[in-house]
């Protein structure tokens, strides 16, 4: 096995669900941080690997693979000891997939759509109709939970450790309670149990939380999540 290298940025979301599955699978990354408050992701070198200029990119042994739901399945699929985390199976499969999709196509979306407002905004403040977006991705969310532990079945899979990897931030716009969301609620709290949890989702999910807040508070004088 040669080396594996994460290029990215533990405060993003995308990247802390690339060390989780590493850490589930038992597989090292030495992580090479890419400062995006920097614009390093905007290097010649950089665009040349990735035009699209995003984080995580995962390099092995000289190969380049861009977008984390690939890494994620890559990751699984080169160096997991067995099937479990991305089943063989071709109707497990797709229930992965579609979670997967459904993380990067609609979740993700309508997060990144309050998110980017703390970094671009004067003064952020965020429509009522992209929080109530978010919340019905919570609803979706609650219905594939309600008749199975997990998100793509009763077994964890990449599409667990993709998914609470972004809604862990989400909560910052969007509370989940127990009273709304009991399926959420569960999956979340049997999620932080995971024994490499903290270290590759919660820990940074906690500094990045503080971080967004930072910069409300800088902006606005105030963390507060104001709704227009
Ligand atoms: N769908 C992509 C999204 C990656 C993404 O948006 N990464 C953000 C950080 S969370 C980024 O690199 N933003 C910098 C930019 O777009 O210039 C993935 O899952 O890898």
């Amino acid at each position: 096995m040669g080396k594996l290298i994460l290029h990215g940025m533990k405060l993003s979301p995308c990247v802390r669900r690339t060390f989780a599955v590493a850490a589930a699978i038992g597989v090292e990354m030495e992580y090479k941080f890419v400062d995006l408050f920097k614009g390093e992701n905007r290097t010649p070198e950089f665009l040349e690997i990735n035009p699209v200029h995003t984080v995580p990119i995962l390099e092995d042994d000289g190969k380049y693979i861009i977008e984390s739901h690939a890494i994620l399945s890559y990751l699984v699929n080169r160096y997991g000891k067995d099937d479990s985390l991305y089943p063989k199976d071709p109707f497990q499969r797709a229930m992965v997939d579609q979670r997967l999709h459904f993380e990067t196509g609609i979740f993700y979306n309508r997060y990144g759509n309050l998110v980017i407002r703390i970094y671009m905004d004067d003064h952020p403040k965020f429509p009522q109709k992209d929080i109530n977006a978010l919340y019905e991705s919570y609803d979706y969310l609650e219905k594939f939970l309600s008749k199975q532990k997990y998100l793509a079945g009763d077994y964890l899979t990449i599409a667990d450790l993709c998914c609470i990897s972004s809604i862990t931030p989400a909560v910052l716009f969007a509370n989940i309670s127990e009273e709304r969301y009991p399926k959420i609620s569960d999956w979340m709290q049997r999620m932080s149990t995971l024994p490499y949890y903290e270290e590759t989702i919660g820990k940074d999910n906690a500094e990045y939380l503080e971080l967004l807040k930072g910069i409300l508070t800088q902006k606005n004088g105030s963390s507060n999540i104001e709704v227009y």
